[in-house]
């Protein structure tokens, strides 16, 4: 089976033009080629299919084999793998999700896609619809108790679950202690993806993420909009211009729109290698 492995902000995954491939376990497939000791290596598996109803359709899985609604690092990479390939020969595309139809421009250097700009849609803040337990309708700085200790965190969906946490540093966390904690809180029926964020000034924050699935990974695209929004809420930031998120791999640009309620990310996506595995033992 052919690949081609893309990161935007070392967000890595292993991506898989369904135009020509067909995959048959998509869960097993990535719980395989995410592996990075037996597998090729990467924070999951997304699949370029052809829509009925946009110009393509991102399917994107997790390490562990679950499924996630929407990627906002993956979105950036699809974009550029169907502009670069010539799928689609246009520099606004439309891309089916599991949470709706998202809007990306290109913007193109020496022929392919390079800086790219996607319409995220609105922020989702009633409680039951993340879904996260709580007695009131929306989640803003309220406690919580995790592994014996109170944290405040805010309740945003961006077609993804996310909790955000406020600290004084991100640098000095025990993420792979205290992340799984998180995940699996029985106030998050669905897990959840938890984003840990330092206030640097107005307009810039830093974040480390724990992804529900893949664990710490460099960045989350999607974890970088409810990050800008529930900065927003918590008024630790500007609302009037774009929000600079810094994470491990590198910074997005995020842009709440008031009026029109979409949240607007720009930032890169690059093509890794492309490369062939033989899945054959899976059965594919
Ligand atoms: N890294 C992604 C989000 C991937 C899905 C997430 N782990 C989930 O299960 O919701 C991004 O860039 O948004």
């Amino acid at each position: 089976m052919k690949f081609t492995k893309m990161q935007g902000i070392g967000n890595d995954y292993v991506y898989i033009n369904c135009f020509e491939e067909t995959v048959k376990d998509p869960s097993a497939v990535a719980r395989f080629v995410s592996d990075r000791h037996f597998g090729i290596g990467s924070d999951g598996l997304i699949l370029i299919r052809p829509s009925q109803v946009a110009d393509c359709e991102m399917d994107m899985y997790n390490l562990d084999g679950s499924q996630g609604a929407m990627c906002g690092n993956g979105i950036r990479c699809v974009a550029k793998y169907v502009f670069d390939h010539g799928i689609v020969n246009k520099t606004s595309i439309s891309i089916a999700t599991k949470s709706g139809i998202k809007y990306v421009d290109l913007t193109v250097k020496d022929g392919k896609a390079s800086l790219i700009r996607v319409n995220m849609g609105s922020p989702i803040l009633q409680a039951t619809q993340i879904p996260v337990v709580a007695d009131t309708e929306q989640v803003i700085d309220a406690p919580i108790q995790v592994d014996g200790q109170e944290y405040h965190y805010t309740a945003v969906s961006m077609g993804n679950p996310h909790a955000i946490v406020y600290v004084e540093d991100t640098d000095s966390l025990d993420l792979a202690k205290i992340g799984p904690s998180f995940e699996n809180h029985v106030n998050f029926p669905d897990r959840i993806n938890t984003e840990f964020v330092q206030v640097l000034d107005k307009h810039t924050v830093k974040m480390r993420v724990w992804e529900r699935g893949s664990g710490e990974t460099l960045a989350c695209g999607t974890g970088a909009c409810a990050v800008a929004v529930a900065s927003i809420l918590n008024g630790h930031v500007s609302p009037d211009t774009p929000v600079t998120v810094k994470l491990l791999g590198g910074d997005l640009q995020i842009f709440w729109n008031r009026s029109e309620n979409l949240v607007y990310m720009t930032g890169p996506a690059v093509t890794v290698f492309d490369g062939q595995i033989d899945l054959s033992f899976l059965g594919e």
